[in-house]
C-alpha cells in the first residue's frame, strides 16, 4: 500500500483540517508512502470520487470525516477491490468504532501500515447505500430535529429527545423478511448491518458484519417508567433482555408503516423522507475495509 488518498470533509468535526492533513503528510512521509488528498464538495460528490478514482489509481483511499464522509466513500469503494480506511473526525464515528478504529486521528493514522483487510456486507435501504445502520421512529426524528438546529454536541442530542419524548406516538409496522413477519407498534426499528451507533448504544449485540446477513431491531412502545431499564440494557449489551425489543435476522426485508405513504428514515447520520414500503437488501462481503492488526 503505498499510494494513499484521503477524502476530507472540509466541514465535518470541529478539528482543523490544515493540521490533519499536515499530520497525515507528515506521517505517510515518514513510512514511505505517498498522500494525495480529495476535498468533498457537498454536491454529487459520489459521482465526482467515482471519476476521480478512474483517473487516479490508489491502493486504499481513507475517509477522513464524519459518518457522512465514510458513508461515501465506503459506496465510492463498494464492490471493488480498494480497500477503505478510516481517520475519524465527525461526533459520532458510528462505523469506525464498530471496527476497533481508535478515535484518536494518530492512532488511527497507523492503520496505514499496521492493519488487516476484512470483507464487510453493505447494505441498500431504499436505493441508500449504508455499511452501517439506517433507522424509522424515534431516532431518526431526533436526528432530523438536530440536523435542523444550530447546537450541536451530545447535550443538544438528550435535550431534543426529551422534548419529543414527550409528545412522540409511535406507527404501527408490518415487517416482512425472507424468513419471518411481524407486525405492530414500535417506537423505533434499526436495519443494522453494524452492532453499535456512534453513541455507543449497542442496538445490535453479537451481531457480525460479514455474515451475509443484517437484523432488523424493533424497539416497542414502552411505558416512561421503564426507560432508565431501557437505556441502561442498551448501553450494556443488553438489548435482548428487555421486554420490550425484538431482532429478526434476515437477507431483505420489506418495512410498511401501516396508513402511510411517506417515513422518516435516517441511514448513516442523513435524515431522509422516503415512500413506504421501505425495502432493504444485503450486498454480502461487498466492502473491504482496513482495521487495526489483531494482537
Ligand atoms: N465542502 C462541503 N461543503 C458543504 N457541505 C459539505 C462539504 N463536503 C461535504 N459536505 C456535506 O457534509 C455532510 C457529511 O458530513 P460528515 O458526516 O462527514 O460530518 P459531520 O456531520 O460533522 O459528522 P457526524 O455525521 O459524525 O456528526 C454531507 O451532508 C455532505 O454533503
Amino acid at each position: 500500500m503505498r499510494r494513499l488518498l484521503f477524502v476530507m470533509n472540509p466541514i465535518s468535526g470541529d478539528i482543523d483540517k490544515a493540521s490533519v492533513q499536515e499530520l497525515i503528510e507528515t506521517i505517510c512521509a515518514e513510512r514511505g508512502r505517498t498522500a494525495h488528498f480529495y476535498e468533498t464538495s457537498g454536491e454529487d460528490d459520489l459521482n465526482r470520487l467515482r471519476a476521480y478514482l478512474q483517473q487516479h489509481p490508489q491502493d486504499a483511499v481513507f475517509a477522513a470525516g464524519g459518518d457522512g464522509t465514510v458513508n461515501l466513500v465506503a459506496q465510492a469503494l463498494s464492490d471493488t477491490e480498494l480497500p477503505l480506511g478510516i481517520v475519524p473526525l465527525g461526533s459520532g464515528n458510528g462505523l469506525s468504532k464498530d471496527l476497533g478504529i481508535p478515535q484518536d486521528v494518530e492512532e488511527a493514522l497507523q492503520l496505514i501500515w499496521q492493519h488487516e483487510v476484512l470483507r464487510v456486507d453493505t447494505l441498500m435501504v431504499s436505493g441508500h447505500f449504508t455499511a452501517h445502520l439506517a433507522d424509522l421512529g424515534f431516532n431518526a426524528l431526533i436526528v432530523e430535529r438536530f440536523a435542523e438546529g444550530d447546537t450541536r454536541g451530545p447535550g443538544a442530542y438528550v435535550r431534543i429527545a426529551l422534548q419529543e419524548y414527550m409528545r412522540y406516538q409511535p406507527a404501527r409496522y408490518r415487517v416482512v423478511t425472507d424468513s419471518e413477519t411481524w407486525e405492530g407498534e414500535a417506537f423505533m426499528l434499526t436495519v443494522a448491518n453494524a452492532r453499535t451507533f456512534g453513541s455507543n448504544v449497542v442496538i445490535n449485540p453479537a451481531s457480525r458484519m460479514d455474515d451475509g446477513r443484517f437484523e432488523v431491531c424493533v424497539i416497542e412502545p414502552f411505558p416512561a417508567t421503564a426507560a432508565p431499564g431501557i437505556l441502561y440494557q442498551l448501553y450494556t449489551d443488553g438489548f435482548d433482555e428487555s421486554a420490550y425489543t425484538r431482532r429478526l435476522q434476515c437477507r431483505w426485508v420489506r418495512i410498511e408503516v401501516v396508513g402511510e405513504t411517506a417515513v422518516r428514515v435516517q441511514v448513516d447520520g442523513e435524515p431522509l423522507h422516503l415512500p413506504t414500503p421501505v425495502e432493504a437488501t444485503i450486498n454480502p462481503q461487498n466492502l473491504r475495509v482496513l482495521v487495526p492488526a489483531a494482537g
